[in-house]
């Protein structure tokens, strides 16, 4: 029998990453290629005329899962009854702004759109807060729609877990997809710590740690470090526009895996609401390693934290209890 057709919010749909997306989820990259869905595309009224021209794009499309679409500048037209939520909408960074310069642009949009969705959404709607700063919107979304669980509420890291599966992919010469287990901890900042202390390479040998095989820790504790938490930076120099079809693409990956479920052994990265594992703050949404199954996430226990790492889980979390402060004097 045919699935019954999911509706999928994205946010800011008229901007570069909801182009982007929006056909990734219509050929059912994101929820996968047997389940329909409805699109339903939220843009500000001075955006109506080019969201309607996405619109019509995905109608010329003719996406066979795709079963209808709203758009609309009326935030709680566009809430209504979804089940999954792609928090895009905002304004983005330009070069030479660290992604909390935009806050207070951004924290607001948050605190109104938080209600909307708690009033129109499927009770059990799953969020994914992409626009920046993601993790302190995110918690904003979560405060002000107490009546959405705690646990549906996520922001991307997943584009910097990619990222740094791509560096180590392209340092070793392995494939991306024989590179897992790689951890983002904290905030979608330049503070994020990529950790490569658990993550392994798929060799013809077996399994082996990345430290083994890239077999260059000053490298692995210094480069690999910074170029992860400075790519975001570095697309906008060179394009002059932020990443966007990495992004659309690591929030398909999010999505599909929060849903479907994460391949036995692997983990991926989630900012999700911290709950004092690991020693990171409560209240904060922090991003985590983390395995899914039956629709929910749980954060991977028991891995070992040095001293390295111990200084650079503390200082992202604190950046994160700074930025808390921050978006509640713009709020
Ligand atoms: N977490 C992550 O990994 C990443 C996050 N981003 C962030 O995603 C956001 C979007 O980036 P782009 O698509 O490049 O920007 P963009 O400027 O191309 O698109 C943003 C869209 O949001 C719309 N918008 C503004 N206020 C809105 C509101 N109140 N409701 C609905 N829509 C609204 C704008 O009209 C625009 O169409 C930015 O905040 C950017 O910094 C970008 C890349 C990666
Ligand atoms: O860097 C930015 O402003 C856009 C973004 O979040 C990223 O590419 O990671």
């Amino acid at each position: 029998m045919a699935k019954q057709p999911v509706r999928v919010l994205v946010t800011g749909a008229a901007g570069q990453i909801g182009y982007a997306l929006v056909p990734m989820i219509a050929r059912g990259v994101m929820l996968g290629p047997d389940q329909p869905v409805i699109l339903h595309m939220l843009d500000i009224p001075p955006a109506a005329e080019s969201l309607n021209g996405v619109k019509m794009e995905l109608i010329d499309s003719a996406f066979p899962l795709l079963k209808g679409v709203v758009a609309t500048t009326d935030v709680e037209e566009a809430c209504k009854d979804v089940n999954i939520a792609v928090m895009v909408g905002g304004f983005p960074r330009k070069e030479g702004m660290e992604r909390k310069d935009v806050m207070s642009k951004n924290v607001s949009i948050y605190k109104s759109q938080a209600s909307a969705l708690e009033k129109c959404a499927a009770k059990d709607v799953k969020v994914l807060v992409v626009a920046n700063p993601a993790n302190t919107n995110a918690l904003i979304l979560k405060e002000f729609a107490p009546s959405i669980p705690d646990k549906n509420i996520t922001c991307l890291t997943r584009l910097d877990h990619n990222r740094a599966l791509g560096q180590i992919s392209e340092r070793t010469g392995f494939q991306v997809s024989d590179v897992k287990n790689v951890i983002i901890w904290g905030n979608h900042s330049s503070t994020q710590y990529p950790d490569v202390n658990h993550a392994v390479v798929i060799t013809p040998k077996g399994e082996k740690p990345v430290r083994e095989v890239v077999n260059d820790d000053e490298w692995l504790n210094g480069p690999f470090i910074t170029t992860v938490q400075q790519r975001g930076a570095a697309i906008i120099k060179a394009r002059k526009l932020s990443s966007a079809l990495s992004a659309a693409s690591s929030a398909c990956d999010h999505i599909r895996d929060w849903v479907l479920g994460t391949p036995k052994g692997t983990w991926v990265s989630m900012g999700v609401l911290s709950d004092g594992s690991y020693k990171v703050p409560k209240g904060v949404i922090y991003s985590f390693p983390v395995t899914c199954a039956n629709g929910e996430w749980s954060i991977v226990q028991g891995l070992l934290i040095d001293g390295f790492s111990r200084t650079k889980l503390d200082a992202t979390a604190d950046e994160l209890i700074e930025e808390k402060e921050m978006a509640y004097s713009c709020l």
